[in-house]
């Protein structure tokens, strides 16, 4: 076990009492605001002081109220990036990075300053006072400093959502190769699925100060109402596909996405050959037990049902058509149907609900997409607060 966590502490009025083991895997610990996130992240780190309870990193105790044990910060093997990190440092960017790199042990040193310094493009205020740096600077160097203390696991505090959007699409891909590369664990804290799942799909969906759900994405998404209450409005189908043909008689492309051949709207645009992407919405797909003969709709997509997922008044069904298809149906459809796991189903696209992902604008609002690979993952772009059910 990588973090073991039960802890209890009253903070004015606030009640926090988590308990939650984590293996080796990343973790996004996911509430909205004042769910206790970032409290829970500074009693992880040694900044704040449980009333009772322990906390343990690789079977090593940070904390214990029965044995008397209190891990000072500076000694957990953890890198935290909280949010009021480095707000009241005096020294300057290069001094307070060359001090945390020869802090660590020799032997320990997983980086050098100098790429740190070059990945998270700290060149241009290496001479600058930390505390006059903006928000996203400050979180930066926060980083890098985490990162120089070559953790054992790495505490983010919705890190990504003060540095800014375009930073962050770049920063976040080579923060994950990174994590990878030196199996890094993270516990990253955010209000946005979207946010999270650009790191992991495991999730702790933390409520009042306790944990609510856990487990993977697609597991969490599977009951009942999670998908709403994650703030998810759209869900769609991302496709990879080749350009096989165009047919300006009969105004289409044709294309092939997972063994299937797709009728497109005709873009002659994108060669024969080339690989692109497409975006079907769940809602848009209809579904059939057999092929219908004599039907405007172009594609028909032979599947089985892998999943059936309540969805507020809706329904996902989870369909294997060589790659993954989400549909979204009314409870009603699927029980006049007699739809089960297992069965076999025709799913119905028209030509024009297919779009391609090339000509989308950004993407408006946070959805689910289905990367047809079995997998489900929240769009990135348009991270919106968490829409929480009435108690
Ligand atoms: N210094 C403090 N003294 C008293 N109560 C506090 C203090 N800091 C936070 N709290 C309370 O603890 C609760 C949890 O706050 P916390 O900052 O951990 O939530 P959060 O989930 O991180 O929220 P956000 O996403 O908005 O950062 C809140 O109700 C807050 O009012």
């Amino acid at each position: 076990m990588l973090l073991d966590v039960n802890v209890k502490l009253r903070r004015g009025h606030f009640d926090l009492a988590t308990q939650m083991s984590i293996d080796d895997a990343s973790v996004g610990l996911l509430g909205k605001s004042g769910a206790g996130k970032s409290t829970l992240l500074s009693l992880i780190a040694g900044t704040l002081q449980p009333q009772s309870g322990h906390i343990s990193l690789n079977g090593k105790i940070l904390f214990d109220s029965k044995k008397g044990i209190v891990m000072p910060r500076e000694q957990r093997p953890i890198g935290a990036v909280l949010q009021t990190d480095c707000a009241d440092i005096a020294e300057t960017v290069r001094d307070t990075l060359q001090a945390t790199y020869f802090r660590t042990l020799k032997q320990r040193r997983l980086f050098k300053p100098d790429y740190l310094i070059n990945l998270l493009e700290l060149g241009g205020i290496l001479d600058n006072p930390v505390q006059l740096l903006s928000g996203g600077e400050r979180q930066r160097v926060a980083l890098a400093r985490s990162l120089l203390k070559s953790p054992k696991l790495l505490l983010l505090d919705e890190t990504f959502a003060t540095i800014g959007d375009a930073y962050r699409m770049q920063l976040l891909p080579i923060l994950k190769r990174l994590l990878d590369e030196f199996g890094l664990p993270v516990l990253y804290a955010s209000q946005s699925v979207g946010e999270i799942i650009e790191l992991t799909d495991q999730l702790v969906v933390l409520e009042h100060g306790q944990v609510m759900r856990s487990g993977s994405l697609r597991d969490i998404a599977k009951q009942h109402g999670v998908l709403r209450y994650l703030g998810v409005r759209q869900i769609d189908n991302i496709l990879p596909i080749t350009i096989r043909h165009h047919d300006f008689q009969a105004g289409c492309s044709l294309a092939d996405s997972a063994g299937a051949t797709l009728i497109l709207p005709l873009r002659p645009n994108f060669a024969v050959g080339s690989q692109t992407q497409i975006s079907i919405r769940a809602n848009d797909i209809a579904l059939s037990r057999a092929y219908i003969d004599g039907i405007s709709i172009q594609n028909q997509l032979k599947g089985r049902i892998c999943a059936l997922i309540p969805n507020g008044e809706s329904l996902i069904v989870q369909i294997d058509c060589g790659g993954t298809l989400l549909a979204e149906i009314t409870p009603g459809a699927c029980s006049s149907m007699g739809l089960g796991e297992g069965d076999i189903v025709y799913c119905l696209i028209k030509t024009h609900a297919i779009v391609y992902l090339a000509e989308l604008d950004d993407l408006p609002y946070q959805r689910v997409i289905s990367h047809g690979d079995g997998y489900f993952y929240l769009s990135p772009a348009g991270v919106e607060p968490l829409t929480l059910p009435a108690h």
